[in-house]
């Protein structure tokens, strides 16, 4: 059994300025993990809660206040030589010009951009929690002409949807893949990004942003389908799909369901807390799906949720709904 004192606890930030580019430090030489970059942070110090930790470094580190954060992601990681237990928070306002206080160089990068630096290993799916958004949206079932399909979609990326999930399990190769092409057209209009619930040998095809494996084909896979200049996502229940995904290399999964929905009345939910366990023993980003909506996001940060994935609560117009 591991015990909670052997993990080294660490607070980061991933700051944020007004253009959407985050600010990255290079730690020095002789340190643990030297010449890498990371998000500015350090060890929480006996007695500190983890908001008091993270202001006392970023003052140290940076000379900045933070005036608006929130949880990000919480990643266990161990390395060979210590094991560390890494809360990282997204700053969306600080006060103060941020400088390298303890003489380290500090760049702003634009999130697209970070795959290319040179992380600590423990950062991979905090990379990626930095570079995906709070809401995930997965289409409705298309029915009907494509162009009310399409129309709806460029509304709610009107509304601010970054990552799309293009979910049509009623329609034929075809007719999927036609869709797909005129939706990722769609999507690059709005700088945002498509993934297919369909075969992996698909997104290459027709040139979209990566693949979401639904259950079945995530069971079926012993390794990730794609190369990491795309998203791999995952469809999962329980801890042991969880582990999958993170065992053959998703960069995020999707874990439901947290509340009773209408599609599935009365199926068995995780409520919050159960969601919280798992999705704080991941290794991944997790959105919480099943009855959540937009409102929820908050309550998803402080579960350890990346944000919300919905149908429901991000496709159909909110007149539709009852
Ligand atoms: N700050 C930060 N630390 C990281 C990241 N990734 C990662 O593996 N780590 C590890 C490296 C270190 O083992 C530990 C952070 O410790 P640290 O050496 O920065 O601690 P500190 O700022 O309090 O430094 P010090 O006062 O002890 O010199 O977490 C990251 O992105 N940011
Ligand atoms: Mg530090």
């Amino acid at each position: 059994m591991t015990d909670a004192t052997d993990w080294l606890r660490v607070v980061a930030a991933a700051v944020f300025d007004d253009a959407g580019r985050v600010l990255l430090a290079r730690r020095p030489a002789h340190l643990h993990q030297g010449g890498l970059w990371e998000f500015p942070g350090g060890k929480v110090e006996p007695g500190e809660s983890l908001e008091q930790a993270l202001a006392r470094e970023l003052e140290e580190e940076l000379g900045i206040l933070p005036r608006r954060s929130r949880p990000l992601i919480r990643i266990r990681h161990a390395y060979p030589d210590r094991r560390v237990e890494l809360d990282v928070w997204r700053v969306d306002a600080f006060s103060g010009e941020p400088h390298g206080r303890e003489g380290q160089p500090v760049e702003w990068v634009a999130p697209e951009e970070l795959p290319e630096r040179e992380f600590p290993a423990a950062n991979r799916p905090i990379v990626n929690a930095v570079r995906l958004p709070d809401r995930y949206l997965v289409t409705g079932e298309p029915a009907g002409d494509p162009r009310r399909f399409l129309a709806r979609l460029d509304q709610a990326l009107t509304g601010g949807v970054r990552l799309v999930q293009l979910r049509a399990k009623g329609l034929p190769e075809a007719e999927y893949l036609r869709l797909a092409g005129q939706a990722i057209e769609c999507c690059r209009q709005h700088g945002a990004r498509l993934l297919l619930n369909g075969p992996p040998g698909w997104v290459e095809r027709v040139g979209a942003d990566g693949v979401h494996l639904d259950s079945r084909r995530l069971a079926s896979l012993g390794q990730r389908p794609l190369d990491s200049r795309y998203w791999v996502a995952a469809s999962c229940h329980d801890a042991r799909e969880l582990a999958r995904a993170e065992a053959i290399g998703c960069d995020f999964a999707v874990l439901s369901p947290v509340l009773p929905t209408a599609s599935h009345p009365g199926a068995p939910t995780l409520g919050w807390g159960g969601f919280a366990e798992l999705a704080d023993a991941a290794r991944i980003p997790v959105y919480a799906l099943g009855g959540v909506g937009p409102a929820d996001i908050p309550r998803a940060h402080g579960h350890y949720a990346q944000g919300i994935a919905a149908i429901r609560a991000l496709w159909e117009p909110v007149s539709a709904r009852s």
